[in-house]
């Protein structure tokens, strides 16, 4: 039998940001190979969005469905197995060095009390290689700086390897050389196979490595499409509120904000 192809689709889903009327309910997939990048303000419901997305929230209407099958018929293991989430600040109250972190995403592969073998040990190793953290393999996590963390939670789930991989900001915290880095690895999910969706502050990055976007207004408006579609002046300028300045380096589009 063929593997089926991740994809994660929105239908009709109206995401509930707290405080807000329903906003334009959302139907969209994220199918393999693409890169979808969200857009919009602070407080707009991007975070919201992914944690719907995630199954981690409910909706205020619609679905969400893996596979075709909605995410509520899903055991959790299942789901850890084929979606991976990079979230924002995540504070761990124990004590975890580096590699123990990158481990835990093997976690949805073990059974309850069964030890990470040497592939695991492998994945994660090969992980925190590509993500610049070996030599930091044995750091407790609370030493680490910003970026190094961000870094280890990008690590963990490459370590898990999913199909489709969900991320808050994957580029917070990290200098231009990780950024560049970081989306280099994103797109090379995508072109393995996988698919990704990710929040993001930066016009430029997006516009440099998404294949898709949404934009998300604060007033629940929204628009999607293939992101060429999606990067006119006067609709990015509106989701700001910011006057911008559209350039052209190396035939993508530069957006550069007003003074
Ligand atoms: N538990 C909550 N109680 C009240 N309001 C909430 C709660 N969670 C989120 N919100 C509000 O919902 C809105 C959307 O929040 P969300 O974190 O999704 O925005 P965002 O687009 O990711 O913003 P940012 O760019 O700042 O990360 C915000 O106005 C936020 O204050």
């Amino acid at each position: 039998m063929a593997t089926p192809t991740p994809t994660l689709e929105a239908r009709d889903l109206v995401v509930d940001v707290p405080g807000r009327q329903d906003g334009r309910a959302l139907t969209l997939g994220i199918a393999s190979g693409q890169v979808w990048g969200v857009l919009g303000p602070n407080g707009a419901g991007k975070t919201t969005l992914l944690h719907t997305l995630a199954g981690l929230r409910p909706s205020r209407a619609g679905e969400v469905c893996l596979e075709g099958r909605p995410l509520f018929g899903w055991r959790r293991r299942a789901l850890a197995r084929r979606l991976g989430l990079v979230f924002q600040e995540r504070h761990d109250d124990f004590p975890a060095t580096v590699r123990e972190t990158a481990l835990i995403g093997r976690h949805p592969f073990l059974s309850p009390w069964q030890q990470e073998g040497p592939e695991d040990h492998a994945l994660a190793a090969a992980a925190l290689a590509r993500l610049d953290l070996s030599h930091l393999a044995e750091r407790e996590l609370a030493t680490l700086s910003g970026g190094e963390r961000q870094r280890v939670s990008l690590a963990t789930v490459l370590t898990q390897a999913p199909a489709i991989w969900l991320a808050d900001e994957p580029t917070n915290h990290l200098d231009l050389h990780h950024q560049v880095a970081v989306m280099g690895l994103l797109a090379e999910q995508a072109e393995r196979g996988g698919a990704v969706m990710m929040c993001l502050h930066d016009l430029n990055m997006a516009a440099r490595w998404c294949s898709h976007l949404l934009l998300l207004y604060p007033d629940g408006e929204a628009c999607w499409g293939p992101a060429e579609a999606m990067l006119v002046p006067a609709a990015l300028e509106r989701l700001y509120d910011q006057a911008l300045t559209r350039v052209e380096v190396e035939g993508a589009p530069v957006f550069v904000p007003r003074r």
